[in-house]
């Protein structure tokens, strides 16, 4: 897949040794991602809160994980972005001298977080992707069909390129690597800026969105977070993103957003990594994002009803 600053994924010129892969989690993604690891040869080990063995239907396939078992040579972190600084934390005892760890959640804020817990000598990677899983009681369903883009966040990480990119074709892809996960995190949060807290508050399906009542809103929104990731030195043109997010709308018309799913379980919501960073980054850059401020507020409001 090519995307304008991305290249896609050399097939078959490893010369770096397979890595051995872990999981974070028993998440909707990162069970997707260890099922078509697995498919693949790959014997991925799933890093739980308690150690188990997990066992899933994936396309009508029995699969079994079992732990992860250190040191953690290669490690996908898709969780939540709010757990994020938590499970680098904890992974960090045990991970190898030249571990390489991926990130992939929606929203932004992590990687400054993130980049002073590793050693120099220890990558860090961010995936973001287009892919839609959905996690049942002991199944997988892979709901949407997309790619991801992954690009190195330092030196130790650049070193691994090949053996990581390979792994991630297979876990999430089709692949492209970028140079810079930036311009491609700010397209996927203008999109999470209108659809999930608009989905949410509303509690529709995402589809919904395109009426006409909507509009103005979702104008207003894109409008903002272009300012903002324009001060921020990635340019955003508000009619493509805005036509971008309608497509995003249209392909997904009869899926439940995470946020909406989030609230519905009544479970914390990404808002502050999605419209929250929109409303941190306005206030460097001194620009008034008052459509964003007030979804931030409404989802943070309606969040405390239920949690703690
Ligand atoms: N699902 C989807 O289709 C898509 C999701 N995304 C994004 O990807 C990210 C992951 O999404 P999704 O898979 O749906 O999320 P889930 O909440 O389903 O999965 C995350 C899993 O990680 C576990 N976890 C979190 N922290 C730790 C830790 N320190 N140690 C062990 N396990 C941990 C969670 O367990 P627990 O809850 O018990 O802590 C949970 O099981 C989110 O940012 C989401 O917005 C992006 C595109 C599509
Ligand atoms: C793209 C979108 C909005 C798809 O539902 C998503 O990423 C989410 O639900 O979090």
């Amino acid at each position: 897949m090519f995307l304008p600053g991305s290249r896609p994924v050399a097939q078959n010129t490893s010369t770096q040794p397979a890595l051995s892969w872990n999981i974070v989690g028993r998440g909707a993604i990162g069970l997707l991602a260890a099922s078509r690891l697995q498919l693949a040869g790959y014997k991925p080990g799933l890093w739980l809160h308690q150690p188990a063995i997990v066992d899933i239907q994936f396309q009508q396939q029995p699969l079994q994980f079992l732990s992860a078992t250190p040191p953690l040579q290669a490690v996908l972190i898709p969780v939540k972005s709010y757990a994020v600084f938590d499970a680098v934390k904890t992974l960090q005892p045990f991970l190898t001298e030249d571990a390489q760890l991926v990130l992939s959640h929606n929203g932004m804020g992590t990687i400054p977080e993130v980049l002073p817990l590793l050693l120099p000598t220890q990558g860090l990677w961010f995936l973001t992707t287009t892919h839609g899983a959905l996690k049942q009681q002991d199944a997988i369903l892979h709901t949407g069909n997309g790619h991801s883009v992954l690009a190195p966040l330092n030196a130790a990480a650049s070193r691994h390129t090949t053996a990581v990119a390979q792994a991630m074709d297979i876990a999430l892809g089709p692949l492209a690597v970028a140079a810079d996960i930036e311009p491609f995190l700010w397209q996927k949060l203008a999109i999470n800026a209108v659809i999930n807290p608009l989905t949410a508050l509303h509690n529709c399906k995402n589809g919904a969105l395109a009426q006409p009542q909507y509009q103005q809103q979702i104008k207003a929104i894109l409008h903002e977070v272009c300012q903002v990731a324009t001060a921020a030195g990635y340019p955003l043109q508000p009619a493509l993103v805005q036509q971008n997010v309608m497509q995003v709308i249209e392909r997904t018309a009869e899926n439940f957003s995470s946020m909406q799913q989030d609230v519905v379980h009544q479970r914390r919501t990404e808002t502050n990594a999605i419209s929250g960073f929109i409303v941190a980054q306005a206030a460097r850059f001194n620009i008034a994002v008052p459509h964003n401020s007030q979804l931030q507020q409404q989802l943070l409001q309606l969040q405390q009803r239920y949690c703690r």
